[in-house]
């Protein structure tokens, strides 16, 4: 077995991009696709609105038969008909006339205004005007609010409510979208158990099974928790063999050498170890397998460990197959304070980041608050020992 060969990080993360998985595309409905990321560009099919529209309930009018109006010296124009909100006008208007309109509605042949009722007396058949009105007042032209062919949304795109809003308002009820990788997640351990279940001495509750798959649904993937597999051959066995029936596995613990870490023997014998073992800190046990052609993943047990491990290996391929960047995006800040590392190990320190402040959280991969509190982590390369006080440094950020 490749038993703890150490790889560096760049190795690793290029034989994950070399796997053969590519992104999928699929069509889905509008009310489905909340959520979901972008496998086309959407251009605006129509004009919005798709016609002249009155933004007040009022008279539609010709705005130059009002020029002349005052208090002194009233316009009065004849009332030839109503337009409701919904309908094809019937009507033109021809001089000297005017048409009730509600808001909404198409704004008929021959108009140029629309004034609000409020300001306008109705006797009759006939209104009067005492206020001159200008062309496009209380109008919204067609195409104004979107003109037909705008480029609306570009590939990549995740839709919240705002994008699905704009779908629908140009009418669009299916769109393309990156499929969602399916992914298994299986913790591992005997000593792991479910939240409801009675905490009997030397049991923990299990973080990873939750944090994993709540991560993978973050970054727009299906996540499917199987349950815990048990520290024998059987039960991981079976919980692995459940797993292929889905695009990729994510185990948690029995990564390292330890007599129950099985993890590896058995990836070994059903398909082939990639990697095991990463120069890097946490992560170092980490295993990449491929079994039947789907990747398979064995993170540390440590939820600091294993989480930092995700976010490095699995989230880039995540993203990779929702169309988006393999390369985990980085940005730059000062350190709170002088930190030592460990020389020959390229380390990925937990910070809570402060305005541009990048405080360690030093409490190590054991605690779970290490990765609860940590907005991202520092890069430290492996040939650093000490990192000093207000020195800038990579933080990857720990959110998808
Ligand atoms: N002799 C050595 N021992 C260890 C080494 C080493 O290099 N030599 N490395 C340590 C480091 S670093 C890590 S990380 C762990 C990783 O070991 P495993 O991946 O085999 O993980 P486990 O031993 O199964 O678990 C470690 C720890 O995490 C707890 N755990 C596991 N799964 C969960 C879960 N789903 N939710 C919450 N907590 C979990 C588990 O109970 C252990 O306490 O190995 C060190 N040892
Ligand atoms: O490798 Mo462990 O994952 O250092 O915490």
């Amino acid at each position: 077995m490749a038993f703890l060969k150490v790889v560096p990080l760049e190795e690793a993360l290029k034989i994950i991009n070399s796997l053969p998985l590519k992104p999928k595309i699929e069509e889905v409905a509008l009310e489905e696709a909340l959520g979901r990321v972008l496998a086309e560009d959407i251009h605006s099919p129509i004009d919005v609105p798709p016609f002249d529209r009155a933004t007040v309930d009022g008279y539609a009018v010709r705005s130059q038969d009002t020029w002349n109006a005052s208090e002194s010296n009233p316009v009065v124009l004849k009332v030839i008909g109503e337009i409701h909100a919904g309908e094809e006008p019937q009507i033109e208007l021809g001089e000297g006339e005017a048409a009730y309109i509600s808001t909404g509605a198409v704004l008929p042949k021959g108009a140029d205004a629309v004034i609000e009722f409020e300001i306008v007396e109705r006797k009759g058949d006939e209104v009067i005007i005492t206020k001159p009105t200008y062309p496009q007042a209380g109008v919204m032209k067609a195409g104004t609010d979107i003109p037909k062919g705008t480029l609306l949304l570009k590939k990549g795109t995740k839709l919240g409510f705002k994008e699905t809003a704009l779908l629908s308002a140009v009418g669009i009820s299916k769109v393309k979208v990156f499929a969602k990788p399916k992914v298994a997640v299986i913790s591992t351990g005997n000593e792991v158990i479910l939240p409801g279940e009675d905490l009997k001495r030397g049991k923990i509750y299990d973080i990873n099974g939750r944090a994993v798959s709540d991560a993978v649904r973050e970054l727009g993937g299906e996540a499917y928790f199987l349950g815990i597999a048990r520290d024998n051959e059987e039960s991981l066995k079976e919980k692995i063999l459940e797993g292929l029936k889905y695009d990729i596995v994510i185990l948690s613990g029995g990564a390292s050498g330890g007599t129950r870490d099985l993890t590896a023997s058995i990836i070994e014998e059903l398909g082939e170890i990639k990697v095991h073992g990463i120069a890097i800190q946490p992560g170092k046990p980490t295993i990449i397998g491929v079994i039947d052609g789907k990747p398979i993943f064995g993170l540390p047990g440590y939820p600091t460990s294993c989480l930092t491990n995700f976010t490095l290996l699995v989230a880039p391929l995540i993203r990779k197959l929702l169309g988006g960047e393999f390369e985990t995006q980085r940005i730059k800040k000062k350190l709170a304070h002088k930190v030592f590392s460990v020389k020959g190990r390229r380390q990925f320190l937990p910070v809570k980041l402060e305005g541009e402040i990048a405080k360690p959280i030093l409490k190590g991969s054991g605690a779970v608050t290490s990765f609860i509190e940590a907005d991202g982590f520092v890069d430290i390369p492996e040939n650093v020992e000490i990192l000093e006080e207000g020195e800038e440094v990579e933080v990857i950020l720990f959110r998808f």
